[in-house]
């Protein structure tokens, strides 16, 4: 094992972020305290504007902290976005209108220098992996915004990025897409062991791919509890979703969810 796999994916280190807005100082977070091991797979639940998508821009370094340190892999921040240690999938799609689906996969390999036909040739493995083999050659605008999702998960997937960070990738889409895509994640991270950080407003999804659930609360952005799910060893396929420890996971977060508003 490399020095560098045994570092761990996320180190936040007693971070507090501060935003000075016109009608005062908003504290978005406050004493974050997290380490997320590499290969790991850790979500954020919490109500809105508990400081979710703002811990995630921070460890992606596009927030600073106001105080306390970030480091992926045991690099600053600033160094790992630079560096490209990771793959970033949010809400917005965000991909470039002008550029086919292939070419939008291909750009971060573009951007790395491989070459035109090795960047094809993945570009065409991932879009098999997320289920849009057809659809190489259409531009964004001719998809649907769950297609157009996949293919910004297949972008970020594109440089097999050891840790992948994930604001509500799937908030948009139909549930059966929804949990396609959710076992495709859990199928895909296995095999890259990448580590995931995943924002989510759904506690059956945090609880159905997380190997921790990290529950926050707001005003100010904190962590309440950290709740480890544990399935007695059982996969994270179709079964898992209707067996009891399942159920008993999701009944675990939803009670420090509700724990977390009740302050
Ligand atoms: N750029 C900014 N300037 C000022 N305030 C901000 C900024 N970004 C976030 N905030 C504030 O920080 C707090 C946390 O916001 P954040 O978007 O991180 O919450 P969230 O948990 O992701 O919410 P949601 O679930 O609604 O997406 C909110 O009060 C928000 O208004």
């Amino acid at each position: 094992m490399s020095a560098e796999s045994r570092e761990p994916a996320v180190a936040v280190d007693a971070v507090d972020k501060r935003f000075a807005t016109g009608s005062g100082e908003v504290v978005a977070l406050q004493g974050i305290e997290l380490t997320i091991a590499a290969g790991e797979f850790v979500s954020l639940i919490g109500p809105s504007g508990c400081g979710k998508s703002t811990l995630l821009r921070v460890i992606a370094d596009l927030e600073q902290p106001t105080t306390g340190a970030v480091r992926v892999f045991g690099k600053f921040a600033r160094q790992a976005r630079l560096d490209q240690d990771y793959g970033i999938a949010f809400q917005q799609a965000g991909l470039l209108p002008w550029r086919t689906v292939l070419a939008n996969i291909e750009l971060p390999l573009e951007l790395h220098g491989v070459g035109k036909a090795a960047r094809t040739a993945r570009a065409k493995e991932l879009l098999e992996l997320v289920g849009l083999p057809d659809f190489a050659k259409h531009y964004p605008d001719q998809l649907s915004g769950g297609m157009q999702q996949r293919v910004a998960i297949a972008r970020s997937l594109a440089e097999r990025p050891k840790l992948l960070l994930m604001d509500e990738p799937y908030g948009a889409l139909d549930e059966m897409t929804r949990e396609r895509l959710q076992s495709e994640l859990v199928r895909i991270t296995k095999e890259t062991e990448a580590a995931v950080v995943f924002v989510t407003h759904s506690i059956p999804e945090a609880a159905f791919l997380s190997d921790r659930v990290v529950v926050m609360s707001p005003r100010p952005g904190r962590i309440q509890e950290i709740v480890t799910m544990e399935f007695d060893g059982a996969a994270r396929d179709e079964e898992l979703r209707q067996s009891a420890p399942y159920f008993a996971m999701v009944t675990a977060v939803r009670e420090a969810l509700h724990a977390g508003a009740a302050h």
